[in-house]
Parts: structure tokens; C-alpha cells; sequence
């Protein structure tokens, strides 16, 4: 019997695109999923690349039909399912198999797999695969962690299935264990902080500037062919000029407004405190999607408060377009800056103008700029990407809009999460003198921390007065 030259689990959306993305790049791909009937339903929408599909239902059997040392995708739900996975995998596997995890894990999860399969002799790859389901389908971006020796041996069929940019695969291996799903981690925090910027510049054209769906949507579409040109940029100009066939209203008006989140975002946030890098547009992200979700308790406030009073915009779409470019700056700063730092913690040695290379096709974030930034970081340091020439350029030709759009907003009454983070982040990275001068004699009047002086070396203390406090005082009405 001949063998499959690959395996993979988990039918769902990613697995079942990009399953059709290697038979389509002429490799016999052996499929399992726990529920059956989507093997079935897999095998029947495969069409003519069903014949280099083997589907098999038991698990066994599905091991047993790939050939030695035998690599299998799991696509399945990120977390415990991942773990399920593994232990029902293990009495099949031998010494020299790979296990090639797709989902977009935890980095720390993928890290504690690495090590536990490693001890087997079993290899594992952690890899972060951006692009959903069309470039599951037709080319991704592929981020990958884990053993080199296991990368070596998936890298022809991961390479060939990826997406193209000029030609050149944007897959990559990016360092050992938990590297890869690290990396597809804060892709997906930038990529947060990119659609929060864009929800915030659609509140300015609907509610400030009066304009219908459609009407945005036209704007989108002339953005994406200047310097904001995405894969954000244009889906969001697809999403505006939708329409519900039912009751012929503009599909975007239909829809609640309350996002879901599914972790990467969040964990992106959280290792950039952990690591205390400043990323607050992407933490900015983060919490709107949170509110977003509380939609009860915001009618609730909005009746106490009253509504936005609607105060007049006067900003102009070429503002708000050059704002929407500085903010997008400070996010991608920021996300760079976490993969950084981790990079130098955790010695991943992450080759930052790799990541930005791979970047630059298949994935959400794609975009335009992404060629400059990966020349950026090509085999330069890693820069905190405002203090790049070409950046420092951009940012100084937009930075102008920024503050007028979040000055307008703060009138206004919109929130700004994204692009206020931005701003802010922006004022305060570039001021050379800030005020935390005051926090560390706030630090050392109540616990004795200690603070450096600008005239003198070493640690010194102030001489605080005493403020002792008998009485609480009396709360003032
Ligand atoms: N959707 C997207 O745009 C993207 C998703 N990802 C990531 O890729 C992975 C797959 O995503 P997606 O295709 O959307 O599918 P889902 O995340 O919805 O997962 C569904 C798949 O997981 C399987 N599954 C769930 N629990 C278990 C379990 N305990 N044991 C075995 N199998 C289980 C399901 O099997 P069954 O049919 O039996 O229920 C099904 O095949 C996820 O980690 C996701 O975060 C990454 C990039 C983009
Ligand atoms: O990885 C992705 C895109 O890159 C997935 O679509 C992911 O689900 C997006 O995150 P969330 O569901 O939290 O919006």
C-alpha cells in the first residue's frame, strides 16, 4: 500500500483549506477529524483533489497510512483539544515523527508540548498560520517554531503551500519551541490594533460626518490604493458596501456591534506587560473589544449620561486618513518592540525583517508597509521602529492629523482607544523630559524606593516630612 506523504486533523475551516492547499500542490494528504461525517463532507467538496485525499476515520488507521518518520498537522481548536490530541496520538507515534500544530496555541503551551514530546523523541513544531480561510485555501503566511531538524523536513511542503510575495515563500522558521506561535501572537495584537483604528475612523464618518455605508466604502477603496493599501483596509471597504438581500439595508447597520475575541489578542497584551514593553494601542484593542461586548451595561450608561451630544467634525477624510496611518505606525512599533524584547528573554533570536518579510502576503496584516519595515529590521538592530529614518519621516508628516482627529474626538465625545493610545504612546516616547520625576519621589515619600538625581550619581532619598494620620478624614459631600 502506498503511503500519504503527510497527515492532518481537524477538518474544520483552516484544516480542511489548507488540506486542499497540499493535495493541490501534489501531495497525498492523509485526513482525520473526531466528528466523521466532516471527513465525509470533506472528501465530497474536495472534487478532482480528492484522489490524493486518504480519509480515514479511525485514528489508528490514519497514522498507519502515512509514511515514515510521519508528519501530521493538528488544525483543531486552540487549548485543551490540542492536549486531547496529542495523548491520543502518542501510543501510535515512534521515535523520529513530527507533530506539526497549526492553531493559534499559547506560546507558553507550545514551549511545555515541545519539551514533554521532545523527551518521546517526538518532534513538534509549533506554527502560527495567518490569512484565514481563503489563504488556508490558497496561501497563507506560515510562522514557524520548534527543532530545526523538524523544520527541515516539513519546510518543502510548508514553503510550497504559503503565500508568494514577489515570489518569495512567506514562511519562515523563526527559533526554537514556542517562537512561532509568539509571533503569530502579536501579528494578531497588531492586527487588533488595525481594526480598532479603522472601527474608530468609521465612527468619525458615520456619526460625525454623516456618511452612509456606501459612502465609506468608497473611501476605503480609494485608501487602499495610497499608502494605507491592506488587506484591512479593503476588506473593510467590501464589509461597507455589503447589503442585506433580505430587507435591502446596508449589511454593516445589521450587525451588532459587539466583537468577539478568541485569547491572541489578550495574550498579546498581557506578555507585552509581562515583558513591560508599552504597547497600549494594543491593549487599547483589547479592552474595546471587551466593552464592545458589554452592550447592556452601555444602553444602560448612555441613559444616565445621555447620548453623544454630537458636536459638529470638521475634519477632513484626508485627516483622518493620515491619522489612521500615524496610529497604525505606533501599533506596528509596539508589536515589534514586544517581539523584540522577547526575543532578547527568551533567546529566540526572532529575525524581526524575516517576520515582516513573511508578513507581507497571505496574512491579515498585510500591507503596504510591511516592505519598508522589513527592510527596517533587516540585519540592522532592533530599533523601536520610530527611531527608523523612514519612519521618522512618515511620523512626522502625520502625526499633525493624529492629534487633530483625537483632539476632535475628546470634543466630540468619541472614544478613541486605538488612536488616543497611539497618540499618547507617540507624545510620550519622543519627550525627553517626562514627569515621573514626581512618581519616584511619590515612591520614595511612601516606601523608601530611592531615586536617582539628574546632578548627582548614586541612590538618594528625600527628606520627606512626616504625615502621620490619626483620624480618616471626614468624606466631603
Ligand atoms: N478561523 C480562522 O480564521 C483562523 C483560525 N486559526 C486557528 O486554527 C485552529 C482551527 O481553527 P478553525 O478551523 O477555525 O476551527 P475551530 O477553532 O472552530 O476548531 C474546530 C475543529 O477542532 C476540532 N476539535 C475541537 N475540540 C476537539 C477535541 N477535543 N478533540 C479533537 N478535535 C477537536 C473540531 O472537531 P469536530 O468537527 O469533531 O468538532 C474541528 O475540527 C484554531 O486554533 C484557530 O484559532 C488560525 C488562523 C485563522
Ligand atoms: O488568527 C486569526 C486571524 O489572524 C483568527 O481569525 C483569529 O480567530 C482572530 O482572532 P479573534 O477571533 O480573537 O478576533
Amino acid at each position: 500500500m502506498s503511503h500519504a506523504d503527510i497527515g492532518l486533523i481537524g477538518l474544520a475551516v483552516m484544516g480542511s483549506n489548507l488540506a486542499l492547499n497540499i493535495a493541490e500542490k501534489g501531495h497525498t494528504i492523509a485526513v482525520h477529524n473526531r466528528t466523521a461525517s466532516r471527513i465525509d463532507d470533506f472528501v465530497a467538496m474536495a472534487g478532482p483533489l480528492a484522489e490524493r485525499v486518504v480519509p480515514k476515520a479511525d485514528l489508528a488507521e490514519f497514522i498507519a497510512s502515512i509514511r515514515r518518520p510521519r508528519s501530521i498537522i493538528i488544525m483543531v481548536k486552540a487549548g485543551k483539544p490540542v492536549d486531547e490530541m496529542i495523548e491520543q496520538l502518542l501510543p501510535y507515534l515512534e521515535e523520529g515523527d513530527a507533530i506539526i500544530e497549526c492553531g493559534n496555541s499559547l506560546y507558553t503551551d507550545t514551549d511545555r508540548r515541545f519539551a514533554y514530546l521532545q523527551g518521546k523523541g517526538i518532534g513538534y513544531l509549533g506554527v502560527g498560520v495567518s490569512g484565514g480561510e481563503e489563504g488556508a485555501r490558497h496561501g497563507p503566511s506560515i510562522m514557524v517554531g520548534g527543532a530545526k531538524a523538524q523544520w527541515h523536513n516539513a519546510e518543502p511542503v510548508l514553503k510550497a503551500i504559503a503565500a508568494k510575495f514577489k515570489g518569495e515563500p512567506c514562511c519562515a522558521y523563526l527559533g526554537e519551541g514556542g517562537a512561532g506561535h509568539f509571533v503569530k501572537t502579536i501579528h494578531n495584537g497588531i492586527e487588533y490594533g488595525d481594526m480598532q483604528m479603522i472601527a474608530e475612523v468609521y465612527g468619525f464618518m458615520r456619526d460625525g460626518l454623516g456618511m452612509k455605508p456606501a459612502e465609506c466604502a468608497e473611501v476605503f477603496r480609494k485608501w487602499n490604493e495610497g499608502p494605507l493599501n491592506s488587506y484591512l483596509i479593503e476588506i473593510t471597504g467590501h464589509v461597507l458596501d455589503a447589503v442585506d438581500p433580505e430587507s435591502g439595508t446596508a449589511l454593516v447597520e445589521l450587525i451588532l456591534d459587539k466583537a468577539g475575541q478568541k485569547g491572541t489578542g489578550r495574550w498579546s497584551a498581557i506578555v507585552a506587560q509581562e515583558l513591560a514593553v508599552p504597547a497600549t494601542t494594543i491593549e487599547g484593542a483589547v479592552a474595546a473589544r471587551s466593552i464592545s461586548a458589554m452592550k447592556d451595561e452601555r444602553l444602560e450608561a448612555e441613559k444616565l449620561y445621555g447620548a453623544r451630544r454630537g458636536a459638529e467634525i470638521s475634519l477632513s477624510l484626508d485627516t483622518l486618513e493620515k491619522a489612521l496611518l500615524a496610529g497604525k505606525i505606533a501599533a506596528y512599533a509596539q508589536g515589534f518592540a514586544v517581539m523584540a524584547k522577547a526575543s532578547e528573554e527568551k533567546g529566540w533570536n526572532l529575525p524581526l525583517g524575516t517576520v515582516a518579510k513573511i508578513w507581507r502576503a497571505g496574512c491579515i496584516i498585510r500591507s503596504r508597509f510591511l516592505d519598508q519595515m522589513s527592510a527596517a529590521y533587516e540585519g540592522g538592530p532592533a530599533r523601536n521602529l520610530l527611531l527608523v529614518p523612514d519612519f521618522v519621516e512618515l511620523m512626522k508628516a502625520n502625526h499633525g492629523a493624529l492629534r487633530e482627529v483625537v483632539a476632535a474626538g475628546a470634543h466630540g465625545e468619541f472614544p478613541l482607544p486605538c488612536l488616543g493610545a497611539a497618540l499618547s504612546y507617540f507624545d510620550a516616547y519622543r519627550q525627553g523630559l517626562g514627569t515621573a520625576n514626581l512618581i519616584q519621589g511619590q515612591r520614595d515619600f511612601f516606601g523608601a524606593h530611592g531615586f536617582e538625581r539628574s546632578d548627582k550619581d548614586g541612590v538618594h532619598h528625600g527628606d520627606w516630612p512626616a504625615t502621620i494620620q490619626v483620624e480618616a478624614a471626614e468624606p466631603q459631600v
